[in-house]
């Protein structure tokens, strides 16, 4: 399972820098503008130029309405800003064809400029508090717009949790859908340490995070802590080899 790390600017991401060898991504979005806020294109650029060149930068578009166009076109931005996972949150996306329509407009935009980049659609655990589209939907719709993953996360940063939303059983049916289409799958949404087990054994490809890793497990008024990085991704470390000791013991 791979680890990304969301800050919320430079300062941040320079923090991010310090823990570079415990995480895999770094994940540029501006909290303040949503849950998956997109942030200005000249601080995806100087998170690019601050992070290790060996770890790629994701950055989210927003929580985007249902308009392909626009949406597109900030996708483009990203990529041109040295992005290189496009993450799209589905917001404004009522049916499945919406969010179809959305994704294959930015998997065009975003691949005919950089076919190597990946194209992430987002749904949100908590959907029916926000009235956007299920977030068993969204596996097809990343498999039938071209996009490269599937993710979830929560739209409402009010302390409830992924699992409080979807249980580990329907986050497992996610994956398994993102798997059979030949997806990745990732899940995020005030994930803990204590939720590394469950996402560990259904096969997640991807943990998004911030809270857990800033000061006091605050999202909004705690830093980017890199002591909390490193503790975590021991954690990962840990949960992954308690579950490859145990496949390997059953079989
Ligand atoms: O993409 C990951 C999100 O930034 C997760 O943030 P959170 O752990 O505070 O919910």
């Amino acid at each position: 399972m791979l680890l990304l790390i969301s800050p919320d600017g430079v300062e941040e991401a320079l923090d991010c820098a310090k823990a570079a060898e415990h995480l895999d991504i770094v994940d540029v979005k501006k909290p303040d503008e949503g849950s998956l806020g997109a942030n200005f294109p000249w601080v995806i650029r100087e998170i690019r130029d601050a992070v290790p060149a060996d770890k790629p930068v994701s950055a989210t578009v927003g929580d985007v309405p249902y308009k392909p166009g626009t949406v597109a076109q900030a996708a483009l931005g990203a990529v041109v800003s040295g992005a290189t996972y496009i993450k799209v949150g589905l917001y404004g996306c009522t049916t499945p064809d919406q969010g179809i329509e959305v994704m294959r407009a930015v998997v065009r935009a975003v691949k005919d400029h950089r076919p190597d980049a990946l194209v992430v659609a987002s749904g949100y655990a908590d959907a029916h508090r926000i009235g956007c589209v299920n977030p068993l939907a969204v596996p097809d719709i990343a498999a039938r717009s071209g996009a490269d993953a599937a993710m979830l996360d929560t739209a409402v940063k009010d302390g409830t949790r992924l699992f409080d939303h979807v249980p580990p059983d329907v986050c497992a049916e996610f994956v398994r859908l993102a798997h059979a289409s030949g997806r990745l799958a990732a899940l995020a949404g005030s994930v803990t340490q204590a939720d590394l087990g469950p996402l560990t054994r259904i096969g997640t490809d991807i943990v998004g995070v911030r809270g857990a890793v800033c000061e006091g497990g605050d999202r909004n008024t705690g830093r980017i802590q890199p002591h909390l990085v490193a503790a975590f991704r021991t954690e990962m470390d840990r949960h992954a080899r308690e579950h490859t000791a145990g496949v390997s013991s059953v079989r």
